[in-house]
């Protein structure tokens, strides 16, 4: 898969940018308004009864702020989050080791939790239900089970596939929250705010332009924002106007609703090749010589959410939207 401008997952030293521009508090945090507002309950009550918060499961596409919201969740609780993620824990034993090192009242922060194994996941139930761990001492039948008491903790779950979660660990968790794609509006927020962080100046319409192009999705937002920040400083004068960001933009071959050259070889496949669908997804991932399951977490979310692409019982449609938005007349069917 190429290294996509506007890819949601991280890329280079994005992880470590991060640090910088990440908000650290609930306020500084843009949108996912109902979220945040029923987080800010919980935190509160959960302080006011001394107690740690229930565990919370975030799920939802890559890059809308789950491991920001995890921080944010521990600095307000005023307690340390330890990170870790599905598949770094290979054994119940990593897990024990992760579980006995809490302090009291921790976040731990489990990323891509779908990805634990089963073994693993046992050992996690009475961990987050009882905050104990069963330890099988010996082997055969002089084997028995030992019961070590853990730190009460908050986990702090987060997936891009809830589905893919066992229903018994999903029940665990007290506290669902789904987070939502972005408006335009709240992207120009969080764009100006990372600008402000940079110290680099930022008109107003450039702001949006880039907020347009930004699939919803904050990381990207960023992402854009540097590159085209870099443009400013060669190109111009290191301020970031309207014009030089349209321009910028442009050479990044990002266009007016952030699809990329990856979206128009697969939309204009769809069109020219098959008369815009119904296609089978193993047809188009042939076409255009992609994985069809990159298509399906990687590319095809966002063309789904615009309203470009529609899923039939028979395969992918190309919508009316999608002719328009490339100047395209339909065939008649
Ligand atoms: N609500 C927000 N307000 C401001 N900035 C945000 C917000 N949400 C995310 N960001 C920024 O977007 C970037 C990506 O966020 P984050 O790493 O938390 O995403 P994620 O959901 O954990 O992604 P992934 O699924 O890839 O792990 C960070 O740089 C963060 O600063
Ligand atoms: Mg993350």
């Amino acid at each position: 898969m190429d290294e996509r401008m506007v890819s949601a997952e991280a890329q280079g030293l994005e992880e470590s940018l991060d640090q910088t521009i990440r908000p650290t508090d609930l306020n500084q945090y843009i949108g996912q308004e109902k979220v945040k507002q029923n987080l800010q309950v919980f935190i509160e009550a959960a302080k006011m009864r001394e107690e740690c918060l229930d565990h919370v499961l975030l799920y939802g596409p890559p890059g809308l702020g789950k491991t920001t919201l995890s921080g944010i969740i521990a600095t307000e609780m005023g307690v340390q989050m330890r990170t870790t993620s599905g598949p770094a824990i290979e054994r119940p034993g990593d897990l024990a080791a992760i579980l006995t090192a809490l302090e009291p009242g921790d976040v731990l922060f489990i990323d891509e939790i779908h990805r634990l194994n089963r073994m693993v996941e046992e050992v996690l139930y009475p961990a987050m239900e009882d905050f104990c761990l069963d330890i099988v001492i010996g082997k055969g039948p002089t084997a028995r089970s030992v019961r070590l008491d853990l730190p009460p903790f908050t986990l702090v779950g987060a997936t891009t596939r809830a589905g893919m979660l066992s229903a018994p660990l999903r029940d665990r968790f007290g506290v669902m929250a789904r987070l939502e794609y972005y408006t335009e509006a709240e992207l120009a927020v969080i764009v100006k705010r990372t600008a402000a962080i940079f110290e680099t100046e930022l008109e107003e319409a450039a702001a949006v332009e880039i907020a347009r192009r930004s699939r919803g999705t904050p990381r990207i937002a960023n992402r854009l924002l540097r590159r085209v920040r870099d443009f400013a400083q060669v190109m111009g004068n290191g301020t970031i106007s309207v014009e030089l960001a349209a321009d910028a933009l442009e050479k990044l071959q990002v266009d007016r609703l952030g699809l990329d050259h990856i979206d128009h070889k697969l939309l204009i496949g769809m069109i020219e090749k098959f008369r815009g669908g119904p296609v089978g997804l193993e047809t188009i991932s042939a076409t255009i010589g992609e994985e069809s399951e990159t298509i399906e977490d990687v590319y095809e979310p966002y063309l789904l959410q615009i309203g470009f692409l529609q899923r039939t019982p028979r395969g992918r449609m190309v919508t009316p939207a999608c002719y328009k938005h490339f100047n395209l007349k339909e065939p008649t069917k």
